[in-house]
């Protein structure tokens, strides 16, 4: 609520400023302020949040602008109005377009296809009759209010309500399960798809609100200059809209208004001085980039942060009177899990051939091995990461087929990593609310509107996290960044997140790796009570006395094939597993099997 009166306040004084000032030239900086802020907001979502770097921009500026102007000049004749919607809508259609090399490339490839993008726009509407060639097109319609043309005062009106209207929507969207999916992708896509954010659809969503402010923008300049040319759709537009969210902070809710009002001063200072104006904005590109990352907002935050000082960093322990949440209506008449003769094969190697298994519900089954065995890789095609050769799984009795991470994470698989893939910019709070993503029913447009609906679950997710937090004993590190916490805790705050996916099966890939033995064996007892409360669990272990003294069933991996599984007692007097692990031949194995009591160690 702060927030918004603050937007409100702040919309206010620049509209006050408008009506007070009587000369066009500053009336007309105020109106380029509107049309880069939200042009740098709907950036700022795909760059700032979702991480995705596109040099096209101006491709999707000259959508709108050329959207307004044919549909207002052309055989259709479409009222003003009419045309600024549709042509946003012309410029979010094509954002589509461009976000769908995003689902192949990524970094610099991706800004390179983007750039193209921008370049080929550029070119057919320089070129192209139908877009009037170098001349452009006149002529174009302006937006009325009672019949009459907007002035340059009304314009500046119009572009400050839309701004705040944009920013107040905005920050619904992304304050809640929306930011937080686009800022997962940034940081890590193969987490974000275990944990249930649709990589792709999400991707698309960042590009297409973009591409709509974008073109929004267009739109309005074509209406208010009443003509366009291709002079304005320029490499310099795209590096400028970059240049915005970098400067003013990308992934700040501030950030546009900051690079938007500071920017555009600057520019009108040195408009008259043309050389230098390319040369200031290359400055302050790589001014933003090397001085301050995190833009002005970051500077800003960084100096309210100082005041506010270090939270502490100690974890208590876990509350034994938490419990998770869990779905209910697991199906008890099958296999919670089976797979069958799966294989998988990297060029010669092979690591898994034939692997069947079959897990039970409330059950802690250790999948165990020497290095290289495939266990990862098992845990991988069981969560999709990987897709298996041949064979098929089976979870409650359906296949998974060709499900993706995110859907498969849906229905009920969560898991760990073996090298940490925690989202280490977000705070604990907000890495295991991403556990809650596709556990939460409000849509895009109840969380852009902010309707009651979205509050409600965000609450509601809210409040399950909290107690998943209690049951780890995370509570006293909720709001810090989780990259910032020793090791172990960061490993908890992985199984948290994927514990708030309220998972049927938790795969867990080496849990115990880099802990000392008393975390070891405090994880042992969270493992047993995660079982407790209902959630299957195959771990991936390297630590056998954590293994036997957890486990319900032991399955045993060697060279990709599965070389023994059953109770753990009788699995670790196996003379195929001691072999397996002390690498002894079948004499050997034999001489071993004579005596039970060597303990099998990693
Ligand atoms: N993407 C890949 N490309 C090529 N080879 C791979 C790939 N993933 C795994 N491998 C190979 O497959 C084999 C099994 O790897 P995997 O990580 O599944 O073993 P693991 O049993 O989990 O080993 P560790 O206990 O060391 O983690 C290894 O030889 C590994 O190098």
């Amino acid at each position: 609520m702060r927030h918004a009166l603050l937007a409100i306040m702040v919309a206010g004084l620049a509209a006050l400023a408008a009506g007070v000032v009587t000369n066009d030239f500053y009336l007309r900086i105020l109106f380029n302020i509107g049309i880069y802020f939200l042009c740098a907001s709907g950036m700022n979502v795909l760059l700032g949040y979702a991480g995705q770097k596109s040099l096209g921009q101006a491709g999707l500026f000259a959508a709108g602008a050329y959207g307004a102007a044919l549909l207002t000049t052309s055989a259709w004749d479409l009222g003003p109005w009419t045309a600024l919607v549709l042509s946003t809508a012309i410029a979010a259609l094509c954002g589509v377009l461009i976000a769908a090399p995003s689902l192949r490339v990524r970094g610099p490839s991706l800004a390179m296809v983007t750039l193209a993008f921008g370049i080929v726009v550029e070119k057919v509407v320089t070129e192209a009759e139908v877009f009037g060639g170098a001349m452009g097109i006149y002529a174009i319609k302006p937006l009325t209010l009672g019949g009459e043309p907007l002035d340059m005062r009304q314009w500046v009106w119009l572009v400050i309500a839309l701004g705040l209207g944009l920013h107040l929507l905005l920050r619904n969207l992304l304050t809640g399960r929306y930011g937080r999916a686009f800022l997962s992708l940034q940081a890590d896509e193969i987490a974000a798809g275990a944990v249930g954010v649709p990589v792709h659809r999400t991707k698309v969503l960042a590009f297409v609100i973009a591409a709509a402010t974008c073109g929004l923008a267009g739109a309005l300049v074509a209406q208010q200059n009443q003509y366009i040319n291709s002079d304005f759709i320029n490499f310099n537009l795209s590096i400028f809209i970059l240049l915005l969210v970098l400067f003013g902070g990308a992934g700040s809710l501030a950030g546009p208004v900051l690079g938007a009002v500071t920017l555009t001063v600057v520019s009108a200072l040195v408009a008259r001085w043309a050389w230098i104006e390319h040369f200031v904005q290359g400055a302050l590109l790589l001014f933003a980039l090397y001085v301050m990352p995190k833009g002005l907002a970051g500077v800003l935050d960084g100096l309210f942060r100082a005041r506010r000082g270090e939270a502490p960093r100690r974890a208590e322990a876990p509350s034994a009177d938490a419990r998770l949440p869990v779905r209910a209506g697991a199906a008890r008449d099958t296999p919670l899990l089976q797979a069958e003769a799966l294989n998988k094969a990297y060029g010669g190697v092979r690591p898994a051939r034939d692997v069947s298994a079959r897990l039970t519900l409330g059950h802690i089954h250790a999948l165990i091995g020497p290095n290289g065995a495939g266990k990862s890789t098992l845990i991988n095609m069981l969560s999709g990461v990987v897709r298996p050769d041949s064979g098929r799984i089976l979870f409650q009795g359906q296949p998974l087929g060709r499900a993706a991470p995110h859907a498969i994470c849906d229905r009920g698989i969560a898991r760990t990593f073996q090298n940490l893939r925690l989202f280490r910019d977000l705070s604990v709070r907000d890495n295991v609310l991403l556990g809650q993503h596709a556990r939460m029913r409000n849509g895009f447009l109840s969380s852009l509107l902010g309707l009651p609906r979205a509050w409600r679950e965000e609450r509601a997710a809210e409040a399950r996290v909290s107690e998943i937090l209690r049951f780890l004993g995370l509570s006293a590190l909720a709001d810090q960044p989780a990259g910032a916490l020793p090791y172990g805790l960061q490993r908890r705050v992985e199984l948290a997140r994927a514990l708030a996916t309220e998972p049927y099966l938790l795969l867990l890939d080496e849990p115990a790796a880099g802990l000392n033995p008393q975390e070891t064996a405090e994880l042992g007892k969270l493992l047993l009570r995660i079982r407790d409360q209902g959630i299957t669990i195959l771990l991936v272990e390297h630590h056998m006395d954590l293994v036997m003294a957890i486990s319900d069933h032991v399955i045993v991996l060697d060279y990709g094939a599965t070389i023994a599984e059953g109770a753990p007692a009788a699995v670790q007097a196996d003379p195929r597993v001691m072999a397996a692990y002390l690498g002894t031949d079948d004499a050997a194995a034999e001489e071993a099997s004579a005596e039970p009591e060597l303990a099998v160690r990693a």
